[in-house]
């Protein structure tokens, strides 16, 4: 458990589920909640229950025991009562009782203009709808925080009215009120002066939830920590709403890292990074390869200058030591590199380099010049540690290629098929092998492995994952060229190669080339 000091509250399952093209089934919620208690967050905001269906089933079905949280506990969402009705008839606020959350958050208005136009009630009913909401649920045993709704948009209109609606939840038993940025158009300098200025007049404990519209999500939950705030919201990978919301990841990894405050238990935050993905993947969402602390490319150094200081210490380069957020630095070797950046990629491959200062320039060299052909080498690591063995010692050969043909022949009832020969020698013997594909490549790719199954049956193992072409336009008046990258698995692994050409054809065929070569030496021990 967390110490009530410090809230950390994550609202992945209610606002983050607002983000547009993400819709959860019970079952994702109940992974993703699992998934956010394993980073130790302490609050766990799971939905509104008694309005969204899926969510009342989530709360019974986590209530009947398919969720068991370690380290934070489950809350409920819903609003203060209907103005005009009385708090135990209102069907929402029972299902927040019957949802069994021993933690309710309720929305609560703080801007007159949203008393008084949205609500169409008056400034005093919507102090009695706080009032006797949070206080009912108070009567039933449970905590209670207040999310004021536009709260700084409020308090630019009117100062004291949002003050009054937090005074007015203290006096009920709230335990936090929470200052929403709801449009999220709010600077940092601006939440620091009020979250002070409120921190001032309040007498409750202050939380921060903010929205992303001006990119500042992240920088204006922690200038509210630093004025004061003791509850932060966020979501995972910050989904939510429009631009979304506060990246709970960002927030947490300034806050430990940056801040000094301890906010998870102990082991926690190392997951941050695994479960930032994982949740991506059930919200079916690629994860941010850019993402701050957690993004694949968050530690990936592409400047030559930047590896040659980071050979040196990765300190000089990083804002800190990815491991702590459990990810890895990675260097790329690109046009961009410079010998540092090879020595480093090379140890990164378990390459041993040392001592080898021609082949290290060499490959720094070619690299430029293929780079400037076209060639990509960050995204295909498994074809850069070819040409480093390559240089480095001539890698062995597994086969030898002495032609291909590919044939597309378009019958007359429009049917298109696809046929390659692939003419090689293997394990002593030259093979000639034909098949057919649904696309050329995939004839290639199928007529170059029957060719080696016999010589090499592993290559059953291997299937080609995914193939991507792109057109680079030509420069100084050469011709456009074509750049292929294609993944390969054995199920344990996955690499990825490259090749260029003016001829799509050919293209495929080198990155398929490196991709079967790759993974037979790969088998073999040998690389
Ligand atoms: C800032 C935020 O993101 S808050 C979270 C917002 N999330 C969602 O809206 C997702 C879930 N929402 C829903 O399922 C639906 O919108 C519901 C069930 C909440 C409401 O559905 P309906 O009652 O059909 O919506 P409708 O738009 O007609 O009315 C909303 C009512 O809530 C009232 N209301 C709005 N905010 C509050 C509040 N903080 N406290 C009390 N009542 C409120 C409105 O005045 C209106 O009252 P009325 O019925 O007397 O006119
Ligand atoms: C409560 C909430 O989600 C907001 O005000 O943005």
């Amino acid at each position: 458990m967390q110490t009530d000091e410090f809230h950390v509250f994550d609202t992945t399952l209610r606002d983050g589920a607002q983000r547009e093209g993400i819709t959860y089934s019970v079952a994702d919620k109940l992974a993703v909640a699992r998934l956010l208690d394993q980073i130790g967050v302490g609050f766990v905001e799971g939905g509104w229950p008694g309005a969204l269906p899926k969510d009342t089933e989530f709360f019974a079905r986590a209530a009947a025991g398919e969720l068991s949280l370690r380290h934070g506990v489950l809350v409920a969402f819903g609003a203060t009562r209907k103005a005009g009705v009385r708090v135990e008839d209102d069907p929402q606020v029972r299902a927040l009782l019957d949802s069994q959350a021993t933690v309710v958050t309720l929305v609560a208005k703080s801007d007159v203009r949203h008393v008084e136009r949205a609500l169409r009630t008056t400034l005093e009913e919507n102090l009695a709808m706080v009032r006797d909401t949070v206080a009912f649920l108070r009567a039933e045993g449970r905590r209670v925080f207040v999310d004021c709704e536009h709260f700084f948009d409020g308090y630019h209109h009117d100062p004291e009215y949002g003050v009054r609606v937090l005074d007015v939840a203290a006096s009920a038993g709230a335990d936090v009120g929470v200052l929403c940025d709801t449009n999220g158009g709010m600077l940092p300098m601006g939440v620091h002066d009020i979250v002070s200025d409120v921190r001032r007049r309040a007498g409750i404990r202050l939380g921060i939830h903010t929205q992303d519209d001006t990119g500042c999500a992240v920088a204006n939950t922690l200038a509210a920590v630093d004025a004061g705030a003791t509850h932060v919201q966020g979501t995972a990978n910050g989904y939510g709403e429009r631009a979304g919301n506060a990246n709970i990841f960002s927030v947490i990894g300034g806050l430990v890292t940056k801040m000094g405050h301890d906010v998870l238990p102990d082991g926690c935050l190392t997951e941050l990074q695994r479960v930032s993905h994982a949740i991506a993947e059930i919200a079916n969402l690629a994860p941010d390869t850019h993402a701050p602390y957690v993004g694949a490319a968050a530690f990936a150094h592409k400047a030559g200058l930047h590896a040659s200081a980071i050979k040196v210490d990765p300190e000089l380069y990083n804002h800190l030591d990815p491991s702590r957020v459990g990810n890895d630095q990675r260097i790329l070797v690109t046009e961009m590199a410079g010998r540092a950046s090879v020595e480093l990629k090379s140890a990164e491959l378990g390459v041993d380099v040392t001592g080898r200062p021609d082949v290290v320039g060499t490959v720094v060299e070619r690299v430029k010049e293929r780079e400037a052909a076209g060639w990509s080498y960050e995204a295909a690591d498994a074809s850069f540690e070819l040409l480093l063995r390559d240089e480095l010692d001539g890698a062995s050969e597994p086969f030898t290629v002495e032609s291909y043909r590919v044939i597309i022949d378009r019958r007359e009832d429009g049917r298109l098929v696809s046929e390659a020969t692939v003419k090689l020698h293997a394990a002593g013997s030259r093979v000639i092998s034909t098949e057919e594909g649904n696309g050329p490549v995939n004839a290639l790719d199928r007529a170059l492995r029957k060719a080696l199954e016999r010589a090499y049956p592993q290559l059953a193992k291997m299937e080609l994952t995914d193939y991507k072409v792109r057109i680079m336009p030509g420069r100084h008046g050469t011709d456009a060229v074509t750049r292929v990258l294609i993944e390969t698995s054995d199920h344990e692994r996955e690499w990825t190669t490259v090749g260029v050409h003016g001829n799509v054809i050919e293209a495929s065929w080198l990155a398929l080339h490196d991709a079967v070569r790759f993974g037979l030496l790969r088998s073999a021990g040998s690389v």
